[in-house]
């Protein structure tokens, strides 16, 4: 019989269903499963995207579902939990939604699921380490969605700045999803040029100095949508469904995801945004960068943020 694609995805508010909406209009997964708390919501949302499949590119099953239904799942994305209020950082979140991904990850398991888990709820880089903690599955089948958002603004943001399509912008951000991430200007390019030689060949035009505004522009987006709508969910749910193609589809893309790093970067035992090579049996390679001194510093940084947020949490809920 022909292996049929799910996904189930867990947590059906901003970000959630934006995600089923993205997913169905690429037409990424054959069978999508919604489940939330809030089984009304839910309900109506799977209602409402079935009356969207005339007009989707291939033919999907939707419907509102229970975590049974993750037992034969391929994909579990978690969407659930708490978001930023105006003025929190991703970090105060974590108390809270640590609970909440205690009780979500064990009923998944309890259902039998032996998939990928995919996991976008903040702070993310370390919501991923507690779903790897208490899933109990190989950390390359647990991926966070790490820096591929702020890898996506500052795509745009350098396609703005140079008046380029943002896709032929290569340039990375990596760390945590959060305060202390760091761009890579140092593997930057745009048309096959590094961004510092772009900016050399047109002294007219550009300035060394515009990268840091870039970068911030990159840093505090969120923050300046939640000021102005309480929540950004498009761009992240688009990213979610690049992830979903890359393992569904088996592609090797490289992504910048939150994967395990134990090693690489002089890193151990940690979650943390870096490229890596994403197919259909999750992280195949963590790509590690030669950064240079300055770069391997704030990677350092951003990491022991990481590390120090996480181990009083973390302590609390897994016996090390
Ligand atoms: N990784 C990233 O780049 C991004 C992450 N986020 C994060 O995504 C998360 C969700 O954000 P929004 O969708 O805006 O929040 P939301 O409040 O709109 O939706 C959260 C959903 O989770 C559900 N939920 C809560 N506890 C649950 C449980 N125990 N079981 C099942 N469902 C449960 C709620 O009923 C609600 O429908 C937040 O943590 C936010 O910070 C948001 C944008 C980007
Ligand atoms: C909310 C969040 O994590 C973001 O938009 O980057």
């Amino acid at each position: 019989m022909e292996h049929v694609n799910r996904v189930a995805l867990i947590g059906t508010g901003a970000v959630g269903s934006s995600y089923a909406f993205a997913l169905l209009n690429q037409g990424v997964a054959e069978e999508l499963v919604m489940i939330d708390l809030n089984k009304e919501k839910s309900e109506g949302d799977a209602m409402d995207l079935n009356h969207g499949l005339a007009f989707a590119p291939a033919n999907k099953k939707i419907w509102f579902g229970d975590y049974e239904d993750c037992q034969s799942a391929d994909i579990v994305v978690i969407t659930a939990g708490a978001n930023q209020k105006p003025g929190e950082t991703r970090l105060d979140l974590l108390e809270k939604n640590t609970a909440i991904f205690k009780s979500i990850v064990d009923s998944v398991m309890n259902s039998g699921f032996d998939g990928i888990f995919i996991v976008a709820t903040n702070p993310v880089d370390i919501l991923t380490y507690m779903t790897w903690k208490f899933s109990g599955l190989p950390s390359h089948r647990v991926i966070g969605s790490g820096t591929i958002l702020d890898t996506a603004r500052l795509r745009f943001q350098l396609s703005e700045y140079f008046q380029l399509d943002s896709r032929n912008v290569h340039a990375y951000i990596l760390g945590e999803h959060g305060d202390s991430e760091l761009p890579v200007w140092s593997h930057a390019n745009v048309a096959g040029r590094s961004v510092y030689d772009r900016i050399k060949d047109h002294p007219e035009k550009y300035d060394i100095k515009d990268l840091d505004q870039i970068f911030e522009q990159v840093r505090d987006a969120a923050y300046h949508i939640i000021e102005r709508k309480g929540a950004t969910h498009y761009g992240i749910a688009m990213g979610l469904v690049r992830l979903t193609k890359a393992i569904l589809h088996n592609e090797n893309a490289v992504l910048t995801i939150s994967g395990y790093v134990d090693g690489p970067y002089d890193v151990r035992d940690l979650y943390i945004g870096v490229p890596a090579i994403v197919n259909r049996k999750g992280v195949h390679e963590i790509i590690e960068l030669n950064l240079t001194p300055e770069e391997k510093a704030k990677f350092a940084n951003s990491a022991s943020v990481l590390k120090e947020t996480m181990t009083p949490v973390l302590n609390q809920y897994v016996s090390v």
